[in-house]
Order: structure tokens, then sequence, then C-alpha cells
């Protein structure tokens, strides 16, 4: 069987390997691995999202949906301290290693765990929800996603993503004006969208 990069539990030999990458202006170690998105570095994707990312207006904790190694909910975490940073995914491997990276970082407001989709989330309701969505999952996927984070979004709360073009933008955009009443597209860099769709 293939593996991907949102297996639950990669097989794949481990190749763990360490570096720095500055996010949002603070510089951060990060450990990373194989079986798991995005190695090497910070994807350019998700280092948009991150900084192209402004605080809600509304109170409440933030969350990230697919975290990988932790990127996104790290760099969240750090810049926004007085708020919780939940952090879910269901790769095993990709847990461990946010989990890991979080304490290597010296961060105490992120909460990791495992969850398929929001299946572990409950009823909590967030001020914004973050997420580079895994793609190769399929549409299904993708779009639960969409339609799990207006149900868990506070009112006044947003969802922010990022996706190429190539791996079908539009079509997300139009999904998400079906869910939600304002969707904007938030920046745009060599075919990658963010896009931030708010609540009422
Ligand atoms: C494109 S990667 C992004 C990883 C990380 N946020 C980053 O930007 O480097 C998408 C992530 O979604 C996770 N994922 C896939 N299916 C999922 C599901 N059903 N529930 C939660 N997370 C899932 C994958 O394991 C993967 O870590």
């Amino acid at each position: 069987m293939s593996e991907h990069y949102y297996s639950v539990n990669p097989t794949s030999e481990r190749n763990p390997q360490t570096w720095t990458f500055t996010l949002r202006g603070h510089e951060f170690r990060f450990t990373t691995d194989s079986g798991v998105f995005s190695k090497r570095e910070v994807d350019f994707g998700t280092r948009l999202l991150i900084e192209t990312f402004e605080e809600p207006g509304v109170a409440g904790d933030l969350l990230d949906v697919g975290c990988g190694y932790g990127p996104i909910g790290l760099a969240l975490a750090k810049s926004f301290p007085n708020r919780r940073v939940h952090m879910i995914d269901v790769n095993e491997r990709a847990l461990e290693l946010a989990q890991e990276n979080k304490q290597a970082n010296g961060i105490d407001n992120a909460v990791i765990y495992k969850s398929d989709l929001f299946s572990e989330v409950g009823e909590q309701r967030f001020a914004a929800v973050v997420t580079n969505p895994p793609i190769r999952a399929g549409k299904r996927v993708v779009y639960a996603i969409f339609e799990q984070s207006r149900d868990h979004l506070l009112d006044g709360g947003e969802l922010w993503v990022v996706i190429q073009k190539k791996q079908g933008a539009p079509s997300a955009l139009e999904k998400l004006k079906e869910l939600f009443p304002f969707v904007e597209v938030a920046s745009k860099k060599k075919g990658y969208y963010i896009i931030k769709a708010k609540k009422c």
C-alpha cells in the first residue's frame, strides 16, 4: 500500500531532520521526519498563510486543522500568547513531532491531539480555524473540513485556508461562498490563494 503524508501510522523509515525557520518575526526550531508533509522546510503555502493571517476580532481559541509537525499552530501560539491554540491531525508521527516542536520552542498555550476531522474537538467553538488542508486526501475530506469549521466557529469567527489554484482554489472559493456569507481572497502569490471566510 502506498504511503501518504496523511497516513494515520506512517511506516516509512525514520529520517528526522532539525532546522530553523523564521515565522511572523520569531525564530523556530522544527524537527520533521519522513511520512510527514513538507519535511525539509516550511511549505510555501503554509508560510504565506501564517504571514497573512490576522488576529480575529472576536475573543476565543484558535484551531489548526491538519497541523502536521506544527508550523501553523505553533507560529500562531507564539504570536498570540493570550489565546489557546488547538492543533489536530490524524497522522501519529506528525502529532509526535508537533508535541516535540511545541516543547523545543517553549510554547505552553497550544494543545495537540489526534482527531479525524473534528471527531475529538467536541462542542467547542473557535475564533478562527486555520488550515493547509490535505488536498491529496480528496475533495470530500477538504469540503468536510470547510463544513465542520463553519459549525465550530463563533459568530464573527473566521476560517483561513491556503490552496493552490491548480489544486482547486476556484472551486474551493465557490464551495466556501455557499457556506459563509463573507468570503475573500486575502492574498495570492505564486498560484497560492489565501482565502478568508467569515461567519456572521
Ligand atoms: C497539507 S498537510 C499540512 C500540514 C501542516 N499544517 C503544514 O502546513 O505543514 C495536511 C495535514 O492534514 C492531515 N490530515 C489528513 N486527513 C486528516 C483528517 N481526516 N483529519 C485531520 N487531519 C488530517 C495530514 O495528516 C496532514 O498533516
